[in-house]
Order: structure tokens, then C-alpha cells, then sequence
């Protein structure tokens, strides 16, 4: 399936000819010029809205960029595209399905509709379902096979079956019940397994299995392994299974095929990616940890966005402003690269998530029609907590010689008793923003005495642009809100790019090989190879450490 070849290329659209010509004459304007020139710049590029305060206004942009970027969304027609998406179009045109996390957090008399199905419904019965559950497991009703509370909770899956829950379990950490564990296994290196459930008791302990298409090596073969220990505690009664094992899967033969009653099987679709699923039943072992309220909490944050996504004009639309300013870097000023900074030690996997949810979204190199294209594409996304990243690699960002934006993220209200260290937290976001933006000059060391021969080394140039969210408080709900922006950024993105943001080919030809080569790599006898001399020869060398004959 493919799109038709949209009337005009992106790169000769008359705003992106604009755009082309603008960025040349701002290389070299500075954000101290563009704060003297325009005294109502924070006003005018800043929100105060959903629960958090965006802004943008040391970004390297002029009200003419905004208007530029602004046209290009309209002439690649963003608003239709976005409008196309809420109606249930197949507008993952590589796979040739619909795309509606924003579904997964409809109010429940709502009705999206997918080729003439409502399946609001039907994400209410699953979200009741999985209510059920985790109120079980968190009353004690739920026992284990010897009727032992369950008090450890581990989510095996990986990529968007993994990354979703990790971070929102880690962010929700203070609205989670302290007496559950809850551990994510995802690297088929079985190290993780074991330290996972390292002095454990299988008898208090159920596994969530989380696979969309329960096709995924890791995940089968980590849940292989998982099987293997709760029988090994059980004499191999594999009526045990039931009582520690639940799936959320879109195949359920494969479930069954496991050996996991589908009773015990939380469904979602395939019009929710992976990357885009963690407020489906992928969020399970989130919902256990913190409790059905606070989940049902983050789903009102998240549909919060997805209206101000469709109803704000798009001069005023958030997410649409953070994607358009990355394209604006992305393919004007030559940016590579975005660095994710949360000021939070709860926030610390969102680099991770969005790494994810951008990279794989947008790492495209064809158009929706197929067409190569001949402009940059998805960039890498990056980060750390603060401050730990300042002591580290905050260097380059303040004195190296590439264009970095960075998104800060911040929260106002402070979740532990340790309000002075809140307070030196989010200074330091002001004081890392202020300084990527005005830098330090020749004349101010000067004059602050630095030794002449020190200047040239100290001297920080500043113009590096930064976006700063400040979330008036961590919960549930503004975790929705937060993960929701960054889903609307990346389409907004990849609408520009006219890329297919929802489909990723690239992931399939690693496991293809990588299948070829774990026979090659098991085998019994010597194996013939039949890999260029690098990789046969990486072969060989791991054959002979095991003691294999090659
Ligand atoms: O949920 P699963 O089907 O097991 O997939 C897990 C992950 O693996 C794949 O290779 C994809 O790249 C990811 O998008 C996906 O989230």
C-alpha cells in the first residue's frame, strides 16, 4: 500500500524556500539580539496551559520563523493529517492501518470508529478488565498457586512492550504501593532475568507477559525462562502457570500456545504501535503498581492534549510548536541531534522513552509515496537526568562546536520532604537555560577579572536554543499530558517529513539475521558461513571461547 505522490515535494514548497532563505540570514543572530529587539518575546512565546508552563522563548527564532514554520504545517497539511488520524484513517500507509492510541484514552462515550467499528467499547472493557485485576493483586485476592500474596510484579517485554511502563512505573514512583515490587525484564541476556528475581519467592511473585505480537525472541525466550522458574518452585505442576502468569498480547493463538489461558489475556490492537502503547493493556503492571484511579488519571491527562492537539489553531498548539522548532533545527540550522533533560530523578527514563518514540517514529528515509527523500529526517534523541548530565556532558552543549536544542524539564512542586534540594534542583534548570542562551563574553570575563590568558578558553558563546516545560506538579495526570505532547511533537514531525511515522522496517533485518546467526552460533558441528569475513570471523572466534568446533 502506498500514498499517492503528494502535488508538490516538501523541499519546494514556498515556505520551505522561505524557511531556506531565513535560516541564512538568522546563522548568525544571537538570542541576546532577539531578547533586546523584541520586549514581549517570554510573553508571546510562552504558554501557560495544561497544567504546565511552556517556554520557548530561547529558541533561535523570530515571529517571522513562527509564521514561516507555521505556513509550512499548513502547506503540508498538518491540520488534515492530524484530523485524519482522531477519524480512524489507515494513515500508516506501509502496514495499512489505522493509528489511534488517542482511542486507548477516549472518554467512554465517545465512538471512533475503525473501517465502520466503534472500538471505544471495546478499550473500556479491557480497561475494566485490567481495573478488575489490579485491584486483586493489590487487595491480596489474587494468590498465588500455594494461595501466597503476590508481592512481585515483573513485566517481561521489550521496546514499546518495555520502555512505556519502566518509565511511567519509575515516574509514579510516590503514588505506587511501596509494598509490591515491580521489575521489568527486557535484554535476552539472561543476567537481567536473574538479577530480576534474584532471592525471590515464585510462590509471591506473577509475571505480566507483554508482547504485541507474541513473535519477539526476548520476550518468549525471557518468559521461557520465567516459566521454567516458577515450575522448578511447583515440581513442575503446570497448573501453577495460571496463577503466575498473565499476557497482554493482539495474539492470542500465540498465548495460548504458551500455554497462558487466554482468561488471563489483556487484548489491544493492531491500530496501537508499541511505541505508542503504554495506555493500553502494555500499561498493566503501571496500572497494578499505582492502582486503576491513578491510571484512569493519566488517561484524562493524556486526552487533555489529544484536544488541545485538534481544537487549538496552531499558532497556540504546543506539541505542533515543539515539532515545527525541530524541524526548524532539524533541516534549517543543521541541528543532528536533540538532548532530553528532565530535572527529575521520577523522570529518569524518559530520555529512553522518547528515544523510542522518536527514533523508531522517524528514523525514515522514504516518503509516504516511497520516494527517497532529499532532506534530513528523524534526529537523535538523547539525554540524562539533571543534574547528573551537567557534571558530564553539559561541556560540549555550553563549548563545543555543535548546535544542540535542548528540552529542560522541570516540576514546580516538589515531591520529597527535601524542599531545599528542590529549590537547587530548579535553579539549576534556570541557570543551565540562562547560560546555554547569553554564554559569557570576552568583556564580562574581562571584567570580572579572569587572566587574559584564561579568556579564550573560558569564553562561553551562548546561542544555544533551549525549551523549557515546567510541570506545576509530578502526578499521574501530567505525566499524561507530558508523554502526549511528545506523541503529538513526533507526528507533527513526521507530517512535515511526509514520512510514515508508525511503521519500522528497519528493526526487521537485525532479527532476521540475527536468527540465522543464533543456529550458526548453537550448532553442533562446524558450521558453513556464509557472512562477509567480519562476521564469520566474529562467529568462529565465540565458537572456540565455548569450546565449539569451527
Ligand atoms: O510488543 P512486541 O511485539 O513484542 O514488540 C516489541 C518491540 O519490538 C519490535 O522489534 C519493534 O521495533 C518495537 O516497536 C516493538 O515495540
Amino acid at each position: 500500500m502506498m500514498a499517492p505522490k503528494p502535488a508538490r515535494a516538501l523541499t519546494e514548497l514556498p515556505a520551505w524556500r522561505e524557511l531556506e532563505q531565513h535560516a541564512r540570514d538568522m546563522k548568525d543572530v544571537t538570542l541576546r539580539e532577539l531578547f533586546d529587539e523584541d520586549p514581549f518575546r517570554v510573553r508571546d512565546f510562552s504558554f501557560d496551559e495544561l497544567g504546565l508552563y511552556a517556554d520557548f522563548a530561547k529558541n533561535r527564532v523570530t515571529r517571522d520563523t513562527m509564521r514561516m514554520l507555521l505556513d509550512l504545517a499548513e502547506q503540508a497539511g498538518l491540520s488534515e493529517r492530524i484530523e485524519a488520524m482522531f477519524a480512524g484513517d489507515k494513515i500508516n500507509v506501509s502496514e495499512d492501518r489505522a493509528v489511534l492510541h488517542v482511542a486507548l484514552r477516549a472518554d467512554r462515550n465517545a465512538t471512533i470508529d475503525v473501517d465502520g467499528h466503534n472500538v471505544v467499547p471495546d478499550v473500556h472493557e479491557v480497561l475494566d478488565r485490567m481495573a478488575a485485576f489490579a485491584d486483586k493483586v493489590r487487595s491480596g485476592e489474587w494468590t498465588g498457586h500455594t494461595g501466597k500474596r503476590i508481592r512481585n510484579v515483573i513485566n517481561i517485554g521489550i521496546g514499546g512492550s518495555d520502555l512505556g511502563p519502566r518509565m511511567a512505573y519509575q515516574a509514579l514512583l510516590p503514588f505506587s504501593d511501596r509494598d509490591l515490587r515491580v521489575e521489568f525484564v527486557s535484554n535476552i541476556d539472561g543476567a537481567e532475568f536473574v538479577e530480576a528475581t534474584r532471592g525471590l519467592d515464585p510462590a509471591e511473585t506473577i509475571f505480566i507477559v507483554c508482547s504485541k505480537s507474541w513473535h519477539t525472541l526476548e520476550t518468549l525466550t525471557n518468559a521461557g525462562a520465567a516459566r521454567d522458574w516458577v515450575l522448578a518452585a511447583f515440581n513442575g505442576d503446570t497448573a501453577a502457570v495460571a496463577r503466575h502468569f498473565v499476557a497482554v498480547s493482539t495474539n492470542a493463538d500465540g498465548v495460548r500456545e504458551f500455554g497462558i489461558d487466554t482468561d488471563n489475556m489483556f487484548g489491544f490492537w493492531d491500530w496501537v504501535g508499541g511505541r505508542y502503547s503504554f495506555d493500553s493493556a502494555v500499561g498493566l503492571s503501571l496500572m497494578v503498581a499505582v492502582g486503576p484511579d491513578n491510571f484512569t488519571e493519566m488517561l484524562a491527562g493524556f486526552r487533555a492534549v489529544d484536544e488541545h492537539v485538534r481544537k487549538t489553531k496552531l499558532d497556540r498548539n504546543i506539541p505542533v510548536l515543539m515539532g515545527l522548532l525541530s524541524v526548524w533545527y532539524n533541516n534549517f540550522l543543521g541541528a543532528q541531534t536533540q538532548a532530553v533533560l528532565p530535572y527529575s530523578h521520577y523522570l529518569a527514563h524518559l530520555p529512553a522513552y522518547f528515544q523510542q518514540l522518536e527514533m523508531e517514529s522517524n528514523g525514515k528515509h522514504v516518503t509516504l509515496a516511497g520516494d527517497q527523500v532529499d532532506y534530513q529526517t528523524g534526529q537523535i534523541i538523547w539525554g540524562q537526568p539533571g543534574t547528573n548530565g551537567q557534571h558530564a556532558f553539559y561541556q560540549l552543549i555550553h563549548q563545543g562546536t555543535k548546535l544542540i536544542p535542548c528540552d529542560f524539564i522541570g516540576v514546580a512542586k516538589p515531591l520529597s520532604d527535601l524542599e531545599h534540594q528542590h529549590d537547587l534542583l530548579i535553579a539549576n534548570v534556570f541557570a543551565q537555560t540562562e547560560a546555554l542562551a547569553f554564554g559569557r563574553s570576552e568583556k564580562e570575563l574581562r571584567d570580572a577579572g579572569s587572566p587574559e590568558a584564561q579568556i579564550p578558553h573560558r569564553v562561553c558563546k551562548g546561542n544555544q536554543p533551549t525549551t523549557t516545560l515546567m510541570l506545576d506538579q509530578l502526578s499521574p495526570r501530567s505525566l499524561g499530558t507530558l508523554i502526549a505532547l511528545y506523541e503529538h511533537k513526533v507526528l507533527t514531525e513526521g507530517v512535515i517529513w511526509g514520512i510514515d511515522s508508525f511503521d519500522q522496517w528497519g528493526v526487521e533485518l537485525g532479527k532476521i539475521l540475527a536468527g540465522t546467526i543464533a543456529d550458526e552460533v548453537t550448532a553442533d558441528g562446524a558450521p558453513s558461513l556464509k557472512h562477509d569475513e567480519s562476521t564469520s570471523e566474529l562467529i568462529r572466534r565465540y565458537r572456540k571461547s565455548r569450546g565449539r568446533p569451527v
